[in-house]
């Protein structure tokens, strides 16, 4: 037998495809047991059981409220916890404060948002701030703070008081005086009343959705919000994984072949959101155009136009002019930015509004306390400005008592980009992390035995070791903490405090429940039906 022989039937394609099947086979066991069970570092961190081989604790997430399932491991397995995912996806939650400090401030850029996040962010919001990270992300924070300073903030906060009136008459309306009041859909309003502010605050654009329902822009929002589920969220991470996935589902292609993914099993709700997408893209486009053109732009005084595209505009026109070699944003991506304004800072207002009157509703007393703070207010001026809302004691603590308990956005995810230590565990690059904003905000061993009720009184109490930073995450912190944050305060204020001042609110019917839908904010499921009275001063 010559050696030539020999060397010919060990390569052989059938044992070629032998080799491929077992080193595949491999992989897989490799991932899914070996890794997980044997080989991780991680693998003697406390956590709940690996669960389902294939999902991990995937099921279990997936079905429960956002951030419920993480606070059970937590106080089940102390402030650092490790969970397995789908494919043994390794998640690390770290609870205290030098912990968070690392990932979110020291060594932010060794821990960004994993691509998966940045992808389904970028679909639904635009591919602005949300999405990029390193020196990108600096250039661009840079470029937009001005347009959040306080001044701009104050000069904005005016603009509230428009579509808060209109909700306020509605409401009168939809009551007619009758001493039993109405039950209405609190949140359907909240996301009216917030999109039309900030569609004003944005571009300069009154959508009055409160008045017209079948506007474009809120229409296509209603789309996008009416697919918000964890389930629906599953298969979008499914697909904007796949190769391509993002670009395919931006395109103009996918928006006029939609109709196509509607035929394809469990892609309806994926053909819904490229339909909304596609509007909401192609409306601002108009928008921006529209002020491209618009002459009172280039005003620099107190006639400018004060909305926060008008305010992009100026700056790259001044930056061009000067030629200060800053940054100048290009149409696309100030639309980007102004997209991902309307993205971010519509849904979470109105989640941070609803779930703060669902509070009050059952807790008579503050509602009362509340009003009795607001009505001199409003009697003197019914449109109270900036500082005015801002200095309001008790409005103040339950603003952030609610956002506490209920922080519209609940948990966010990062990835590690290097192996190091954290709280003294070995983390591998790749981890994933989950910020855990809930649990963080209602964690007993910081914020007492009743850290998951509802008390505004504590925000003049607060606890010995309350850390300003990483005590309350709801707009986590460090470069990527919201820019959003004081405007939204403020806002909420601002409905909040007319909606007191002359409204009551009480559950729809006895023993009503919340239902916060499982999904990237939390929603109500219902809509969160309440009873509505006239208040006792106006009536
Ligand atoms: C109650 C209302 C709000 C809450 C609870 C909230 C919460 C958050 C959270 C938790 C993040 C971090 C997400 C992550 O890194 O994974 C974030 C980021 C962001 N938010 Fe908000 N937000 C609110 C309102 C707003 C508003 C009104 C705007 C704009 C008009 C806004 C714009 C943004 C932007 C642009 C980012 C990305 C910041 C960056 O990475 O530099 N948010 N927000």
């Amino acid at each position: 037998m010559s050696p030539t022989i020999i060397n010919t039937r060990f390569v052989e394609p059938v044992h070629l495809l032998y080799g491929l099947v077992a080193y595949v086979l491999y992989l897989i066991v490799h991932r899914l047991i070996l890794w997980p069970r044997f080989l991780s570092p991680l693998r003697k961190v406390p956590g709940p059981p690996l669960g389902n081989i294939f999902l991990g604790q995937s099921p279990t997430i997936i079905r429960n409220e956002t951030g419920i399932p993480q606070r059970e491991w937590v106080k089940k397995y102390g402030p650092v916890v490790r969970i397995v995912g789908p494919v043994g996806i390794e998640r690390m939650i770290f609870m205290k404060p030098e912990a968070l400090h690392k990932i979110l401030v020291k060594d932010w850029l060794d821990y960004p948002r994993p691509t998966f996040l940045r992808n389904i962010l970028g679909l639904v919001t635009g591919y602005g701030l949300l999405t990029v990270t390193g020196n990108d992300h600096k250039q661009m924070r840079k470029a937009m703070n001005p347009a959040f300073s306080i001044p701009n903030l104050m000069a904005q906060t005016p603009m509230y008081f428009e579509p808060i009136d209109s909700l306020v008459e509605i409401i009168k309306g939809e009551i007619n005086n009758s001493t039993d009041g109405k039950v209405i859909h609190v949140y359907d309003w909240m996301s009216k009343v917030t999109l039309d502010i900030i569609c004003k605050t944005a571009f300069g654009y009154e959508a009055d959705s409160l008045h017209n329902p079948h506007n474009e822009l809120a229409e296509a929002y209603e789309l996008l919000l009416s697919l918000q589920s964890g389930s629906n969220l599953a298969r979008l991470i499914l697909l904007i994984s796949l190769p391509g996935g993002p670009r395919f589902l931006a395109s103009d292609w996918a928006y006029h072949h939609r109709h196509w993914l509607e035929k394809i099993p469990l892609l309806p709700a994926v053909s819904k959101l490229v339909d909304a997408m596609y509007r909401i893209r192609r409306i601002s486009r108009q928008m921006l155009e529209e002020k491209l053109k618009d002459s009172n732009l280039i005003l620099n005084d107190s006639d400018a136009k004060k909305d926060i595209m008008s305010i992009l505009v100026r700056a790259r026109k001044a930056e061009l002019d000067g030629g200060k070699g800053g940054y100048a944003m290009s149409d696309q991506a100030m639309m980007d930015q102004v997209l991902t304004f309307l993205g971010a800072g519509h849904e979470t207002t109105a989640s941070g509004l609803t779930w703060t009157l669902w509070h009050l509703s059952n807790k008579p007393e503050w509602q009362k306390r509340l009003r009795e703070e607001l009505a001199p207010v409003f009697a003197e001026n019914p449109r109270p400005d900036y500082r005015t809302l801002k200095d309001l004691q008790w409005l103040d603590c339950v603003v952030m008592e609610s956002l506490r308990i209920m922080p519209p956005v609940p948990l966010t995810v990062r990835v590690a980009a290097k192996t190091d230590y954290i709280d003294g565990v070995l983390v591998p690059k790749g981890t994933l992390f989950y910020i855990p904003i809930r649990v963080v905000n209602t964690w007993k061993e910081l914020w007492g035995e009743d850290a998951e009720e509802f008390n505004p009184g504590r925000w003049l109490n607060l606890p010995k070791d309350y850390h300003p930073t990483f005590s309350m995450l709801s707009f986590i912190a460090g470069p990527h903490a919201c820019i959003g944050k004081t405007m939204s305060i403020i806002e909420m204020k601002a409905v909040l405090a007319a909606l007191i001042v002359n409204f009551d609110f009480e559950p729809a019917f006895d023993g009503q429940v919340a239902k916060p839908a499982a999904a990237i904010t939390i929603k109500p499921t219902d809509g969160m039906p309440l009873r509505v009275r006239m208040a006792s001063t106006t009536r």
